[in-house]
């Protein structure tokens, strides 16, 4: 998929941060723990990786109802089986498919799942997005890992998965979620060290509960499961809103000169973040779940140099990297970004100078140097990553003319109802299929 930009439309008007990804769909393989009803409401339907996720655990057999008007999933899962689950169909960008094991160990003491993709942002050994944490989890609870061509299958011992200790080397987003989906359906008690609590983790922690897991958190970092005897039961739960999304509109608004309300802001999820916005010389106007963006949020009429690092949460995360990379080079000065989480993730700069003078954007492993303040030109550029896409496209919004975006399924993997919500705050970014896929009689779907 591309996306044609028509550029310089300055944004006004009122848009809704929906729910997170990063939550929605951990909360969605949860939904797979019970045999009973689950809904989960704030889902963000039209969420490309919600939709891969949705048809996933639908090819393993759970029947889910997707309510896009009032944005609700209902899950009914009296039976799964993987064996229905071809990876060669779902060759699509997914992260989380060991969060599908659990649900399927708990059933059947078996499970099969394609390997983990997501974004090429680096990170693990080999400079991969690596998997051997999640080895590391299933292995604690007494399962036998196999790496098959295709799929990581997994079997549980004879009496199902037992509770284990388990101490992360890192802080990990996901080797924390799979601990918390096996550890909720094995026996006895699971001890996670080093767990990594984010608010996204908070969301899942609060499902587990819901559905009748036993989970103690003590601080940040320490989990403690004692598991149920069988499935868990049915539960109703929001998911949170999207962060990540929040502080994109909350740019965009500011780079473009636009003003924005933005209704639904996680604040307790994001004041880290907020604050070093404050520091940029951000005067942010709030109410309880709301934030009001216009060209008075400047307090003395520019966005100001700063400095911030990317680490774990409550500081500012990876993800919202690009995001300070653009408020960066509308700055008035030298910003420097570094990230030291995933300091490969700098391959979307090289799409971003495209739209910039020479000099503008300095991007070496871990470290982003913006020399601002820039005009963005309109360009044509390749999508390199979910965030990094998205980064491109603002800066296409903010150019003048004409620009396209290739590969935009990437930052749609990520922001729900992008192309309506943007049309209804006066930007326009139209998004149109690849015309090889067009043409292709195989019947290939697109992502
Ligand atoms: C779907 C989701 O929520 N994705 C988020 C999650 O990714 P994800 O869950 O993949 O990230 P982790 O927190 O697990 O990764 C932390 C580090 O550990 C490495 N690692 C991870 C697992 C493993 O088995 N082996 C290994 O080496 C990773 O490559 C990375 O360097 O957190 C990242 C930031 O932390 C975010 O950018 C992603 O948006
Ligand atoms: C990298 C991201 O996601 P994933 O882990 O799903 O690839 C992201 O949300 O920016």
């Amino acid at each position: 998929m591309y996306a044609v930009i028509e550029g310089g439309n300055v944004p006004s008007g009122r848009v809704h941060v929906s729910g997170a990804k990063n939550s929605a769909t951990r909360l969605l393989a949860a939904a797979l723990l019970t045999e009973d009803h689950v809904e989960l409401h704030n889902f963000p339907t039209s969420l490309v990786d919600a939709q891969h996720k949705v048809r996933f655990v639908q090819s393993m057999g759970a029947n889910v109802n997707v309510d896009s008007e009032v944005q609700t999933v209902a899950v009914n899962t009296p039976d799964l089986d993987a064996a229905k689950l071809e990876s060669a169909r779902y060759d699509v960008p997914i992260r989380t498919t060991y969060l599908l094991a659990a649900p399927q160990l708990a059933r059947s003491g078996r499970a099969r799942i394609p390997y983990p993709a997501g974004c090429k942002i680096g990170g693990g050994a080999g400079g991969g997005r690596g998997y051997d944490l999640h080895v590391m989890v299933w292995e604690a609870m007494g399962c036998t890992v196999s790496e098959t061509p295709g799929y990581i299958e997994i079997s549980a011992p004879r009496k199902g998965m037992r509770g284990g200790s388990i101490d992360f080397p890192i802080s990990t987003v996901g080797g924390t979620e799979n601990a918390l989906l096996c550890a909720a359906v094995a026996s006895g008690t699971t001890t996670i060290y080093n767990a990594y609590i984010t608010p996204e983790i908070d969301d899942l922690i609060e499902l587990l509960r819901r559905m009748g897991a036993d989970v103690v958190a003590a601080g940040n970092s320490h989990i403690v499961v004692t598991g149920s005897t069988g499935l868990l039961s049915g539960a109703h739960m929001n998911v949170m809103a999207d962060r990540i999304e929040a502080l994109t509109w909350i740019v965009y608004a500011l780079i473009s000169g636009g003003d924005l309300l933005i209704k639904n802001v996680p604040f307790n999820a994001m004041q880290v973040p907020l604050i070093h916005l404050e520091h940029a010389g951000v005067d942010l106007m709030k109410s309880s779940d709301s934030l009001y963006v216009g060209p008075e949020s400047l307090k003395s009429g520019s966005i100001q140099p700063f400095e911030v690092a990317c680490g774990t949460h409550p500081g500012v995360i990876s993800d919202m990297q690009p995001f300070f990379a653009m408020l960066g080079l509308r700055s008035a000065g030298t910003s420097r970004i570094f990230d030291y989480r995933y300091p490969e993730r700098i391959g979307f700069a090289r799409e971003l100078a495209k739209f910039l003078p020479a000099g503008a954007l300095e991007a070496r492993p871990g470290a982003i140097t913006t020399r601002g303040p820039q005009q963005f030109k309109s360009a044509e550029a390749d999508s390199t990553d979910l965030r990094g896409s998205m980064s491109v496209l603002m800066a296409a919004l903010c150019a003048d003319g004409v620009s396209q975006v290739n590969n935009v399924e990437l930052a749609l993997r990520g922001y729900d109802r992008l192309e309506d919500k943007l049309a209804k705050v006066g930007a326009s970014l139209n998004v149109h299929p690849d015309p090889v896929r067009e043409l292709s009689r195989t019947g290939a779907s697109s992502v």
